[in-house]
């Protein structure tokens, strides 16, 4: 290990990872990966390959296989659920998952007050993290009014809230018209966080994340700059990953 790692802990390291479901199924065989801070890295993998499944490990939702998950040198385990639940935020793929209080106001700060933060700390919290989504006009609104693509930023606003290590992000991109999918592109750009996107959007991935990891039946298969491996023929075939028709990895600039 080298000064610089010693010195600032991974934000992700997955080491070993596998899990079965009580079923028996297993989902994961032995998953290694590490995150470092302020990287925007992508999930890729066909249905089933066991995205979620490894998601669900990184806050201790899923649990009781083999393997670590330790977050900024925290292990994810039952002595730290408060404190990782705070550093990973996992932004789900259905906004109205996430959004259940009369007022944005309200959604975006309930995790910060069940976390003990009052007054002026926690209305400057909602203020920071609406502002980051650019929603600070919509704080009094009632979500169920807002668009999709508005309330899929409240409801990453709401994990922003609890100023996160790790932002995990669930197909960020669906449902959006493209001026809604480029605006969240461009807020998620800005944020200074290490974020993990679960996605099946290619290009989506590869304007967004320099690196990507996939994942194919419980295993990461490939693990590297996302143009290179979008532009691998045959790691896409074996994995049933498709870009777009006519689409050219090599044709979008990366914003870094
Ligand atoms: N509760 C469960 N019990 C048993 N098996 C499950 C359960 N949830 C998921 N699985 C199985 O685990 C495997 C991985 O599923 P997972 O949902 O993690 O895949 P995924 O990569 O997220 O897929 P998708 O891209 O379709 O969302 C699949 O074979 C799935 O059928």
């Amino acid at each position: 290990m080298d000064a610089v790692t010693n010195a600032v802990p991974a934000s992700l390291e997955v080491s070993g990872l596998a899990f079965a479901y009580p079923d028996g199924h297993q989902a994961l065989f032995g998953v290694d990966f590490s995150l470092a801070r302020g990287e925007r890295v992508a999930l890729l993998g066909p249905n089933g390959a066991g995205k979620t499944t490894l998601v669900l490990h990184l806050n201790g939702i899923l649990s009781g296989g083999t393997g670590t998950v330790t977050v900024a040198g925290l292990p994810v385990g039952p002595r730290h659920m408060a404190e990782i639940r705070q550093k990973v935020g996992i932004v789900f793929q259905d906004p109205d998952d996430q959004l259940f209080m009369p007022t944005v106001r309200e959604d975006v700060a309930f995790g910060p007050a069940a976390a003990g933060i009052k007054g002026a700390a926690l209305e400057e919290r909602v203020r920071t993290a609406l502002e980051r989504v650019g929603m600070q006009d919509f704080a009094d609104r009632p979500p169920h009014h807002l668009s999709f693509g508005q309330r899929r930023r409240v409801a990453v606003a709401t994990v922003l809230a609890m100023e996160p290590e790790i932002l995990v992000l669930d197909e960020p991109s669906s449902n959006l018209d493209p001026a809604s999918r480029r605006e969240l592109a461009d807020i998620l750009r800005s944020l200074d966080v290490t974020v993990l996107m679960v996605t099946h959007d290619l290009p989506y991935a590869l304007e967004l994340c320099p690196r990507s990891l996939v994942l194919s039946d419980g295993v990461i298969v490939a693990d590297g700059p996302t143009g290179a491996l979008l532009s691998d023929p045959e790691l896409m075939r074996a994995h049933r990953l498709e870009l777009p028709f006519g689409f050219d990895p090599k044709s979008v600039t990366m914003g870094a």
